[in-house]
């Protein structure tokens, strides 16, 4: 588990994070959500032990990554998957990694079948495309088999297929009972990908809760109200008979009514009232996009000098009123609905227990040999990293000198003293 206490980073007069605290449990992908600039990297950092906080703690397993035991084959990590020798081969990259952590060869071609790399491991990197960069990285993440990994934008220039594969091995990863902590931008994929988020806006925690609870806690459903297509007049008729009891009618593209703050059963009355067919009546919920939004406007540091919602936004309907601002999230969205908690909390809190393991873990399906067996390359002293194996780092006493990280993309450490049985 990661957990953050009071976590405080200052650069000079910036402050990239604020007073975060937050758990990151296992057996669970959770997402690490935010705006440009919102402190999630300097975060991932300080967990890595990369940069030192201003204030607070983070650890992993108890220890703070620096005093981690057997940290590589504890914690893998892509923060910046540029950051590899050009020169070098996509191999001989990962060979290097894999002999500084005591680590033996064979895994460095296994981790290579895992990402697809096998064909070009002799290939020098610098060659490679933003999508085989990001192949690597995760190469150099899964070296050591952790327990616990972070991934910041991982999905990063990768095709749709190669979209699809992180999905499902950042799943596969998570149902092993290992700690999958990952970043990204895209909100389509992090609701197929994510059960738990973490959003931050300006270095501060706004959210801490699952998808599902994230999505009701930041936007109302919605239905969507059909008339016949060639008869105008009839969807006017509606929305003047539901705006008058009380709903919120905006118009969508399709010719389609989304209406708000009348239950399914009332709209259908209405319609019978007003005399008018419908051709559909359905309940629809927001979707994780249009819930960030709304959360995130508030802490938006960059935005373009247009307004980059105007290609979003409706027209109002005669007569329709504006949604209410909620406090501390700015203006709200017009292609969202209105917030569910007006004037009151911005954000519900988290509820219920966090994510738990999985009951059964699964073995090793994103194709790995030896993928949720035990770790082919033997136990470490202290518990053992092997996958869906007891948390090694539970039992074990900190050691006496601190492990210091190398690089961004490799956090991995020089003064492990495992050494390999066959690296070459
Ligand atoms: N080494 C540094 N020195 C000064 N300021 C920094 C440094 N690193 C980060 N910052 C500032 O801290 C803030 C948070 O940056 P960070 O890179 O953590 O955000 P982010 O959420 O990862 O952004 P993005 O989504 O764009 O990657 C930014 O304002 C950034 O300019």
């Amino acid at each position: 588990m990661i957990e953050a206490v009071g976590l405080t980073k200052r650069y000079g007069d910036k402050t990239a994070v604020y007073n975060l605290s937050f758990q990151v449990r296992p057996g669970a992908v959770t997402g690490f959500l935010g705006p440009n600039g919102s402190g999630k990297s300097t975060t991932m950092r300080m967990i890595l032990g990369l940069d030192n906080p201003t204030a607070g703690t983070v650890t992993i397993g108890g220890y703070p990554y620096r005093r981690l035991p057997n940290a590589p084959r504890q914690v893998g990590a892509l923060l910046d998957a540029k950051a590899v020798h050009g020169g070098r081969s996509a191999r001989n990259h990962l060979l290097c990694l894999a002999q500084l952590s005591g680590i033996p060869a064979r895994r460095v071609d296994e981790v290579l079948g895992v990402v697809g790399l096998q064909g070009v491991a002799k290939k020098r990197s610098k060659g490679f495309s933003l999508g085989m960069g990001q192949r690597l990285g995760i190469a150099a993440a899964l070296l050591g088999d952790p327990q616990v990994l972070l991934f910041d934008e991982p999905v990063n220039g990768l095709d749709p297929e190669g979209i699809l594969w992180v999905r499902n091995l950042m799943k596969a990863l998570a149902a092993e009972g290992r700690t999958v902590f990952v970043s990204s931008h895209l909100m389509s994929e992090m609701a197929l990908t994510a059960d738990h988020l973490i959003v931050i806006g300006r270095g501060q925690l706004l959210a801490d809760m699952s998808v599902t609870d994230f999505i009701s806690a930041n936007s109302a459903d919605f239905a969507r109200v059909r008339t016949p297509d060639a008869e105008p007049q009839l969807r006017e008729k509606l929305t003047a008979a539901l705006t008058e009891a009380g709903g919120h009618v905006l118009p969508e593209q399709d010719g389609a009514l989304r209406v708000t703050g009348l239950p399914l059963p009332r709209i259908s009355d209405l319609a019978h009232e007003a005399d008018v067919r419908l051709w559909e009546l359905s309940p629809h919920q927001a979707s994780l996009e249009e819930a960030y939004m709304r959360m995130t406007q508030g802490a938006v540091d960059y935005r373009s000098t247009t307004d980059q919602k105007a290609g979003l936004m409706q027209p109002l309907p005669p007569g329709a009123q504006p949604p209410v601002p909620v406090p501390g999230q700015g203006q709200p969205g017009w292609y969202a609905p209105p917030p569910p908690q007006q004037g009151g909390q911005p954000f519900a809190p988290p509820q219920g227990p966090p994510q738990g393991a999985p009951g059964q873990p699964a073995a090793g399906p994103y194709g790995a040999p030896g993928a949720g067996a035990p770790n082919p390359y033997g136990a470490p002293a202290a518990g053992g990293p092997g996958a869906g194996g007891p948390n090694p780092y539970a039992q074990a006493a900190p050691p006496s000198a601190p492990a210091e990280p190398t690089s961004a993309a490799e956090p991995t450490s020089a003064a492990d003293s495992t050494k390999p049985e066959d690296a070459r």
